[in-house]
């Protein structure tokens, strides 16, 4: 969805660097969080999160239970507000947008606990992102073919309700997908799935962010999994990225092992 025009480039929230101010070139950074906060109440959350996602690129975002991930995803799709800090997306400030004009933007998330409606059809769960721009014929084939790359052909009419986790997981997949989003942000995709079940999430995801050039941040911790899906990952920590790189980078890293570990006072001289 993303279409920088002439009349865009005009826009004053439109963030550039001096650099690209001087040359007059834009970069690939589709996202880009500025010093980004949350607190909750006197906790941080979040602690000036610096994060940042290239056009067509698929990262990972792993640490610790109460690293912060899940806030970060909630902040860049505005589900949560954040106490300080700026949202850039396709070079844009979209940091006061509300949810729904982030997703027309491009940006597009599937939660933690599938959120598919059980008693709804498939076909009728389907249908709920795209009726809202396309009708008749359109609507129809593209339901159609929502379905059939979640893997559900033949399941139309069936309660939701009665799919496999597995299934509902790749239903729902399809439905964020189905909004056309440059941006795929999914919070555990496999959590609870059968190996069978990773291993179809995992070549779905890989064919949206081939095929469709959808860059993804995709919250996991399971890191063969990871080492099957990311380009790059990124490890949050306190609320703060840790360190950012491959997978192999990040698996040999003895930092990344002592705070998985809860040693890791020697990493940073801090403890949360
Ligand atoms: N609405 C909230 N109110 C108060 N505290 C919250 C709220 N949401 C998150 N937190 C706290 O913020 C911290 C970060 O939570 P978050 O869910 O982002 O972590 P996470 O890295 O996604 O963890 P996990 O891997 O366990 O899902 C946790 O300590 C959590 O208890």
């Amino acid at each position: 969805m993303s279409d920088s025009t002439t009349q865009e480039s005009l826009d004053p929230n439109v963030r550039q660097t001096a650099a690209e101010l001087a040359t007059g070139d834009r970069t690939d950074t589709l996202l880009q969080t500025d010093d980004l906060v949350k607190t909750f109440g006197g906790f941080t959350a979040t602690d000036e999160v610096d994060f940042s996602v290239e056009e067509g690129e698929l990262r990972c975002l792993i640490g610790p239970n109460g690293a912060g991930k899940s806030t970060l995803l909630k902040l860049i799709t505005g589900t949560l507000a954040p106490t300080e800090g700026s949202i850039y997306y396709d070079g844009h400030d979209v940091t006061d947008l509300e949810p729904n004009e982030r997703v027309a933007r491009g940006i597009s998330m599937k939660f933690q606990v599938p959120s598919v409606y059980g008693d709804l059809s498939v076909r009728e769960n389907a249908r709920l992102p795209i009726q809202q721009f396309a009708d008749g014929e359109e609507r129809r084939r593209r339901v159609q073919e929502a379905i059939d790359a979640a893997g559900l052909t033949g399941t139309e009419d069936v309660d939701a309700s009665t799919l496999s986790h597995g299934q509902q997981q790749q239903l729902e997949i399809s439905m964020a997908a189905s909004l056309e989003p440059d941006l795929l942000l999914l919070d555990e995709p496999v959590a609870g799935l059968s190996v069978d079940e990773r291993a179809e999430i995992a070549d779905r995801i890989t064919t949206l962010n081939e095929e469709e050039g959808i860059a993804f941040v995709v919250i996991e911790h399971d890191t063969d999994f990871v080492a099957e899906i990311a380009d790059n990952v990124t490890v949050l920590h306190k609320g703060d990225i840790f360190r950012e790189g491959s997978i192999g980078d990040i698996e040999s890293d003895p930092a990344v092992k002592r705070i998985y570990l809860g040693t890791d006072e020697d990493s940073d001289g801090d403890s949360r």
